[in-house]
């Protein structure tokens, strides 16, 4: 089947998308951010990051008709039992937050000692709607949360998210830097490799 080389970009966040629009230089697609399109945001009731980003995927191309890149991703810290997990963007609750959820993050970790963490995400493409056969990709990056931000760069718990070995919070990368280790560029590169 000829496929249309448009691809939506199905996700409204703008750091993400942010980061897209350079890592996805490389692959042959036009892409462009389901915002253009008009579509809405998808319902993301699941436990997995898989379950959502397919749901956000599946979403998109079918209001689109085209091929459609989805990316559900969040913070998982170790003290934490993995929270918050797939709730990292609603962390706070309604309506969503980075501030607060930054907020509570560090709140609940000051009781332990333990500040581990990871990156994690899930990257689904779909060819269409009902594709049997999505090509999935993921990618993990670990650090370790801090109580006082640091940097200006990135989004969402950047500030926060210390990497030990660099000695920088992912907000003091540059995004090139940033790109080049995350658990994004990871899942991309990955998931160029397998669209080959
Ligand atoms: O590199 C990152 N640097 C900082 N924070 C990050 C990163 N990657 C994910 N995160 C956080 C942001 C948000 O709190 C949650 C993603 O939630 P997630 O549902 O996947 O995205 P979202 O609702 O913001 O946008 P959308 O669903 O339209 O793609 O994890
Ligand atoms: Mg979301």
């Amino acid at each position: 089947m000829l496929m249309s080389r448009t691809l939506v970009l199905a996700s409204n966040n703008a750091g993400k998308l942010k980061e897209f629009s350079s890592l996805l230089a490389q692959i042959d697609f036009e892409v462009r951010p389901q915002g253009e399109f008009d579509v809405p945001e998808a319902e993301e009731p699941y436990l997995t990051f898989v379950e959502n980003a397919l749901a956000k995927a599946r979403h998109a191309a079918r209001l689109t008709g085209l091929p459609a890149l989805a990316d559900d991703s969040g913070v998982c810290v170790n003290a934490l039992g993995g929270a918050p997990g797939v709730l990292s963007a609603r962390y706070a609750g309604e309506p969503k937050s980075d501030a607060e959820n930054n907020r509570k993050l560090v709140a609940e970790l000051a009781p332990h000692a333990d500040k581990s963490a990871y990156y994690y995400c899930v990257l689904v493409f779909v060819r269409h709607a009902d594709d049997p056969q999505p090509v999935i990709a993921d990618g993990r990056w670990n650090g370790v949360i801090i109580d006082e931000p640091r940097g200006a760069g990135g989004f969402g718990y950047d500030p926060y998210f210390l990497l030990p070995e660099q000695g920088k919070t992912a907000a003091e990368f540059s995004a090139a830097e940033k790109n080049a280790i995350s658990h994004r560029g990871q899942a991309l590169r990955a998931l160029v490799e397998k669209l080959r």
